[in-house]
């Protein structure tokens, strides 16, 4: 990470991460609406399993980067709520009967 002297450098950094986070946050939608299609019983949408896992193996790879752990849970938990109701959208319009 770069140290910073002045505000004008640190949000120019900021606009750089971004840059290279949305791209990565709009490939995992896709997965997610990969999910979507896949997923033959709505039931399946949601797998509380599934989500502790992601949940465990992010807060893993922050210790073992030296980050706030706290920060990755609550971050990614938003994260995955939006992803299931996304998810259902998409299942819901692959099943539907009309
Ligand atoms: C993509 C899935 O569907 C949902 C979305 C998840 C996510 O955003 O990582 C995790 C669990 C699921 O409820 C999945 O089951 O893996």
């Amino acid at each position: 990470m770069k140290t910073c002297s002045n505000m004008a450098e640190v949000r120019t950094e900021i606009d750089r991460v971004d840059r290279l986070i949305v791209p990565l946050l709009l490939e995992r939608l896709g997965y997610i609406e990969q999910a979507g299609h896949i997923k033959g019983s709505r039931d399946t949408v949601r797998d509380e399993w599934r989500i502790e896992d992601v949940v465990s193996k992010v807060k893993a790879c922050g210790a073992e980067e030296g980050g706030n752990q706290q920060y990755l849970e609550d971050i990614y938990r938003h994260l995955i709520e939006w992803s299931i109701a996304h998810e259902f959208t998409v299942w819901d319009e692959e099943h539907r009967q009309d």
